[in-house]
């Protein structure tokens, strides 16, 4: 396919560092600050230096705030029975329509893991797009992790607050985890090594095994031992919960404020 990625900051780039591994399709970035692409993917900074219906997939990676001010000038460029594909939190397919009208569009929500190969993402698609795009379109996402294909709207914010800002979390997490570990004494390189890799591991054995999250945590908890200590003050009054709760929650409402 001929794709035109409109906007290449931390996560069209990060998508696009995937996708240009594969030789199957090619790449057009439309983006004033773009810098360092990589080799093979062709560079524009105005529309001028497109052609109409020149691409089969037209990828809107901007601010959501800008799409209503940017999108028209390029809806030219996606060939008629081309499909728009937004990544863009929140807003709506219904707000991409009312600016390049009744048109096949997909919503994908990734996440910044995709630059690793190990993204997670969601997908849902408006009623004009066909089965053989979406399906082109589902591959082309699965090139940058685990691709899920969703049954309406809301079901891509709810994602959105769970995956799509998810690493966000997990990255705040590490940051204060570290700092913890800096706090008992460790040199930074040492602290991250520690966490880091006591992060993978866990993720890895609770994949590898068949029992609860509660009982993998059980299992590492010794009757009046250092983890039980430890968790006594991570769980105190269920609060741990309760802010894991509050932060989806928050992320999703502001998914639906953006539609
Ligand atoms: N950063 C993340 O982890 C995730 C971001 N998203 C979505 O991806 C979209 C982009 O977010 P980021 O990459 O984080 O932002 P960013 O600020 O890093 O990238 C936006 C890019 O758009 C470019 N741009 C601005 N005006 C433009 C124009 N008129 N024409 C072409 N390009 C223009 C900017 O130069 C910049 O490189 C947002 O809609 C966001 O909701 C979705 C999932 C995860
Ligand atoms: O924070 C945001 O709005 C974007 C969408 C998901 C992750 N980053």
């Amino acid at each position: 396919m001929n794709i035109l990625l409109i906007g290449c900051g931390k996560m069209g780039g990060a998508m696009l560092r995937q996708w240009a591994e594969v030789p199957d399709n090619t790449f057009t970035v439309a983006d004033p600050a773009a810098t360092a692409l990589p080799d093979g993917v062709r560079h524009v900074t105005k529309t001028t230096e497109l052609e109409a219906a020149e691409f089969d997939v037209v990828i809107i990676a901007i601010k959501p705030q800008m799409i209503a001010g940017v999108l028209p000038d390029y809806a030219f460029a996606l060939k008629p029975e081309g499909c728009f594909v937004s990544i863009a939190a929140g807003c709506s397919i219904a707000s991409i329509a009312k600016v390049v009208g009744d048109r096949a569009i997909i919503r994908v929500m990734p996440n910044l893991a995709a630059m690793v190969g190990q993204g997670v993402s969601g997908l849902v698609a408006n009623a004009l797009c066909s089965d053989d795009l979406k399906a082109r379109v589902t591959e082309l996402v699965a090139q940058t992790g685990t691709c899920v294909e969703l049954a309406d709207e809301d079901q891509i914010d709810r994602l959105t607050a769970i995956s799509g800002s998810g690493p966000g979390y997990v990255f705040e997490l590490m940051r204060s985890y570290v700092a913890a570990a800096k706090s008992v004494g460790f040199d930074d390189e040492t602290a991250r090594k520690l966490v880091f890799d006591t992060i993978s591991g866990t993720v890895e054995t609770a994949r590898q095994s068949d029992e609860t999250l509660e009982d993998l945590r059980n299992s590492v908890t010794s009757k009046n031992g250092t983890t039980q200590a430890g968790l006594s003050q991570l769980m105190r009054d269920g609060q741990l919960e309760g802010l894991f709760h509050d932060t989806v929650q928050a992320a999703y409402a502001r998914a639906v404020e953006l539609r």
